[in-house]
């Protein structure tokens, strides 16, 4: 990596990303504006609403409309996926939540067998529940919680690493690598037995305006939405211009390189003719026809997506 950073500095990187005239308004499914409406039908019986969000994007791409069903409830935010997240400025990150009126906040990793901090939501919620009056379920002594969030930020994966903790049990939703993944209506799940606490595990929920294309980019970079939708090119363009300006280099080595670059049809090529990614196409030429190899350039893309995805580039903040 010394290597790298001395290279570095011969290397000039794009100062801004361009975003071109991309339009973001076709990102976002239709079902999602049923999924609220439903989470709105059942907020009486909800005590507390655990929203969900990526550690990535702390600040970027959380539903606003979750905040009217925020206000009537205590609110817990559960940053997931920590283990991909770099967290060294958490200090700064909880200051900034806390100005935008959030004060409960929680680091996790759901898919680590035991995480300190999974352990310490039960009774974190409890204690956020008797503070609060709890109006027409004065009397009811079970809880009910709402898990909410955007799609693929890990709300199955946290139901399922709650009955792990507190039930020693095993998985009761579904976990899915592609956004969209718990359509059905609200499940309610049993986590905890003592107290007696149930989960309404929801579907993933976008914000219906989302307030830049780069907020969008970033949503798709975290799996939130549907790569095609926003395109393997584009996400894989902003995910290099991240690595850069963020000074993560280890993808140079890891793709053979040499040394840090700016461009990504380069990078791409470069993954392709490493990973065998590459298609044999005809070519008409003045002297006949010829084969020629070219590389997969989607397919490059969604490796070095993938791989940024499951850590393997760094661990990163993206806000
Ligand atoms: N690295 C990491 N991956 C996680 C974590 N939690 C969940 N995941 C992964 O993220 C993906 C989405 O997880 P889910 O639990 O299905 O997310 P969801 O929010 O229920 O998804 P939807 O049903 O689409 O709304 C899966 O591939 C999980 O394995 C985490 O803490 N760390």
């Amino acid at each position: 990596m010394k290597l790298c950073r001395t290279l570095q500095n011969a290397v000039k990187f794009r100062s801004a990303f361009d975003f071109g005239e991309r339009e973001v308004a076709h990102w976002f499914p239709g079902h999602m504006a049923k999924g609220l409406k439903q989470m709105k039908s059942n907020l009486k019986n909800v005590d507390c609403i655990i929203e969900i969000h990526d550690a990535r994007i702390p600040f970027s791409g959380r539903n606003p409309l979750f905040q009217e069903s925020l206000d009537v409830r205590p609110h817990l935010l559960v940053l997931n996926k920590v283990d991909l997240a770099d967290t060294s400025n958490k200090q700064s990150i909880l200051k900034r939540l806390e100005r935008d009126g959030v004060r409960n906040v929680v680091f996790t990793d759901c898919l680590r067998q035991q995480d300190d901090n999974v352990k310490k939501i039960v009774p974190q919620v409890v204690e956020l529940i008797e503070n609060r009056p709890r109006f027409h379920r004065g009397e009811e002594r079970n809880y009910c919680l709402m898990v909410i969030g955007v799609p693929n930020v890990g709300k199955s994966s946290f139901i399922n690493a709650l009955r792990r903790t507190n039930l020693k049990k095993g998985k009761a939703s579904r976990v899915g690598a592609e956004p969209g993944i718990t359509k059905a209506v609200l499940t309610k799940i049993q986590v905890c037995e003592r107290p007696v606490m149930h989960l309404l595990d929801t579907p993933g929920v976008l914000p219906p305006r989302i307030e830049s294309v780069e907020t969008g980019i970033k949503l798709a970079l975290c799996g939130t939405i549907l790569d095609h939708l926003v395109g393997e090119d584009v996400i894989a363009d902003y995910l290099l211009f991240t690595l850069n300006r963020l000074e993560r280099f280890s993808y140079v080595e890891k793709y053979d390189l040499g040394e840090p670059c700016d461009s990504v049809e380069q990078v791409l090529k470069r993954i392709a003719i490493k990973l065998g990614k590459t298609q044999r196409v005809k070519a008409i030429t003045g002297i006949g026809n010829i084969t020629i190899t070219v590389p997969n350039y989607t397919a490059a893309a969604y490796d070095f997506i993938r791989a940024f995805r499951k850590g393997e580039l760094g661990k990163v903040m993206l806000d």
